[in-house]
């Protein structure tokens, strides 16, 4: 197999901080937000990193990146050590923080591309041709005059995905990208993502709170739990280790009482005198059709949706069954 592009080694980063609870707060408390965490990431993989808040998935993205001093253990990304090949390492990787951004807030959309196609050294024509094809892809070309402060926030996401891909980086790292987005806004931006890796084999690596997000985008996913990798593999496999259940919801032609007694299936709740009702079922023992065979005969079904398992409960679930 190639080289990993991204390799860490017993990575660990601890934060030393005032104890809230210290008098005049002056003792300290050690925190390990990354412990011992080895994983490795190989070229044109899309990869998920999940945890819950604080477990730890922004520190280990800033020290993959060079931001952050590990306290002991390894990295290497793109076969580069982050903090001595900083400046080597920025030419080959594109990172998004989707709370925070790199575009010129006063400056257009197409002046800040300007100014990163400067940093990068990017040639004028190289710089020309990859900026109209992402204005294409993106769907940048109605406000790329526009200050970057007066774009929408689906807008700008967009951008600063432009911005982080100007330089055709081989890995893309995406803190929590769709966060605050439309879903048109995140569909679009989930597909030109999956085009961008079809096309150019590029290396995604996502923390995201969106179970979409990671069933469209990524192949495989990490679940790290207080800094500790507690899960590496598929999605699907994830979902049913921690027994995480879909949830179908029915909207019948009239009132029906509880739609209990379905194979495995369990009734969580009804509204408006059981027009419409939430069925929890359990895809690994049945499906969605036979669930609504089921519902079928009982009563005329109208409408239906079916809810994937929260990415927070499928987390939560992982975590208990590691207590
Ligand atoms: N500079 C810092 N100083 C002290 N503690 C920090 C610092 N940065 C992060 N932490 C702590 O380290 C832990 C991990 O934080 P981190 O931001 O990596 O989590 P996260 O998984 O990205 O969370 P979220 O999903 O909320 O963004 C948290 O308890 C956080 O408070």
């Amino acid at each position: 197999m190639s080289e990993p592009i991204i390799a860490t080694e017993h990575l660990t980063r601890r934060f030393s901080r005032r104890d809230p609870d210290g008098r005049l707060g002056l003792r300290r408390t050690t925190l390990t937000a990354v412990d011992d965490l080895s994983i490795r990431i190989h070229p044109g993989e899309a990869v998920g990193y999940i945890g819950a808040n604080g477990a730890g998935k922004s520190t280990t993205i800033k020290m993959l990146v060079g931001i952050l001093v590990p306290t002991s253990g390894t990295v290497r990304t793109c076969g580069r050590d982050p903090l001595r090949e900083r400046r080597q390492l920025a030419r080959e990787v594109g990172v998004v923080f989707g709370q925070r951004s790199q575009l010129w807030w006063d400056l257009p959309l197409r002046e800040s591309f300007t100014i990163l196609g400067a940093i990068h050294e990017q040639g004028r024509a190289a710089l020309t041709d990859r900026t109209d094809e992402l204005v294409t892809t993106l769907g940048l070309g109605d406000f790329l005059t526009t200050p970057v402060r007066a774009l929408s926030l689906g807008q700008r996401m967009r951008g600063e995905v432009a911005a982080a891909l100007l330089h055709r980086p081989r890995l893309v790292i995406l803190d929590e990208p769709t966060i605050g987005l439309d879903v048109l806004s995140k569909q679009q931006l989930r597909e030109f993502l999956t085009a961008e890796r079809g096309t150019h084999g590029t290396t995604l690596l996502l923390t995201t709170h969106d179970m979409g997000d990671i069933e469209r985008l990524c192949d495989r996913v990490l679940v790290v739990d207080h800094g500790h990798l507690a899960y590496a593999g598929t999605l699907d496999d994830l979902a049913r280790t921690s027994g995480a259940k879909r949830i179908l919801v029915v909207d019948l032609a009239e009132s029906a009482s509880p739609l209990t007694g379905i194979p495995h299936t369990e009734h969580l709740s009804s509204q408006g005198n059981g027009v419409r009702q939430q069925l929890a079922f359990d895809p690994d023992r049945t499906s969605a059709a036979k669930v609504l065979a089921a519902v079928s005969e009982r009563a005329e079904v109208l409408d239906l949706s079916i809810e994937e398992p929260d990415i927070e409960d499928v987390v939560r679930r992982i975590y208990h069954s590691r207590m």
